[in-house]
């Protein structure tokens, strides 16, 4: 493939919005030119008529090179149309026609397309086409005039279109941009495979909450899980599988937690359930249900016989303790049940870690 073709491809994949909003502009460009070919014929001006036929086509076929992925071509085709369209528009029905209004257009699009120091090399000539059209007609009479009324009409018409064209287009990409900021912060917050929060996330929020717990000191309460013999699903049963397996831990546990609760992955097989206002019987027995239904699950559609348990850590912010600290502690607990036997429920003792080896934890 050439070099310019696949450049242009490149460049074609950066800012999908904005080539998005540009095949938008077509369809409307287009349907506006249909409306003013039917004008222009009424108001008998069949040059204009005939010009809005040659701009309906080359709308269609800016789409379909947008639809190609020839941006390039899309977009000179576009600036050509609307320079020239402009331009015999005023030469022939006069400037109180209106239709240097759509010259504005340009002004937002070449600075969502271009370098910063292209967009206003551009905006200087528009600036320039602008201004000369202006002082042109002020010199020239228009080549095809129609009635006073009927100009009128056309300006208020062209005013409309664009003032439309401009909130609509203005809404479309602040509702674009909205969604691609809460796409971002989810890929900022959220684990790809499971759709819990990451652990960056939940140390922030723990964090959070830890401040107001020191202030006024409650029963938070971390479930530190972590799946039995995970490794040993891997191998037998293939690395897709135990990636299903993840998936479903990861829904029941978003469905076990209270509304004050939230959940998340904490590292390969392992999950955190932060529990604000929970004391330890409420945390061993929210823990104890996990635990058993987490066995309850059934596998036969992913795997007939496949068996998956957990083991859970519990711990209970002491006054003061540091998040890694009271982590380290559920880490703790969670291995006493590794050791003895899995599918257990530990509690953490209290000042059982060392805060000082515990940020080594986190
Ligand atoms: N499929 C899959 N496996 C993962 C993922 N993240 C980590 N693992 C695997 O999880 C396994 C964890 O194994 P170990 O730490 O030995 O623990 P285990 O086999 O669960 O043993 P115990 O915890 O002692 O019961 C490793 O084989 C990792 O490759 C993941 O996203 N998908």
């Amino acid at each position: 493939m050439p070099d310019k073709n696949k450049a242009d491809i490149h460049r074609s994949e950066q800012r999908p919005e904005f080539w998005d909003l540009s095949m938008r502009c077509c369809q409307l460009a287009g349907a506006v030119d249909i409306c003013f070919f039917l004008i222009f014929l009424w108001l008998g001006s069949p040059i204009l008529a005939w010009v809005n036929v040659i701009s309906v086509a080359m709308y269609v076929y800016a789409y379909q090179a947008f639809r190609r992925r020839r941006n390039y071509l899309a977009v000179m085709l576009i600036r050509i149309e609307v320079l020239v369209h402009a331009a015999l528009g005023t030469l022939l029905i006069g400037w109180d026609s209106g239709f240097h209004y759509f010259l504005l257009m340009f002004i937002p699009a070449l600075f969502a397309s271009m370098h910063r120091r292209s967009a206003w090399i551009f905006a200087i000539c528009l600036w320039a086409y602008y201004v000369g059209m202006y002082v042109l007609m002020w010199f020239v009479e228009p080549l095809q005039p129609i009635a006073p009324k009927a100009l009128l009409y056309v300006n208020i018409f062209n005013f409309t279109v664009v003032f439309l064209m401009f909130a609509y287009l203005t809404m479309y990409y602040v509702v674009t941009v909205t969604r691609a900021h809460r796409r971002l912060a989810r890929m900022a917050t959220t684990d790809p495979l499971t759709g819990l929060f990451n652990r960056r996330h939940m140390v922030a929020l723990t964090e959070k909450l830890l401040a107001r717990e020191h202030r006024e000191p409650g029963n938070l309460s971390l479930m530190l899980m972590d799946l039995d013999h995970f490794k040993e699903i891997n191998d037998q049963h293939g690395h897709e599988l135990g990636d299903r397996v993840l998936e479903r831990v990861a829904e029941l546990l978003h469905t076990q937690g209270r509304e004050q609760d939230f959940v998340g992955r904490w590292g390969g097989e392992e999950f955190l359930l932060v529990m604000p206002e929970t004391d330890p019987i409420q945390a061993v027995a929210a823990a104890e249900r996990i635990r058993a239904a987490v066995q309850a699950l059934d596998w036969s559609d992913l795997q007939p016989g496949l068996q998956v348990t957990l083991c859970v850590g519990i711990s209970q912010l002491d006054e003061q303790e540091s998040f890694s600290s009271a982590i380290a502690r559920a880490d703790r607990a969670l291995y006493r049940g590794k050791a003895q036997g899995r599918n257990r429920v530990e509690q953490a003792v209290s000042g059982e870690v060392d805060p000082a080896q515990a940020d080594l934890l986190t």
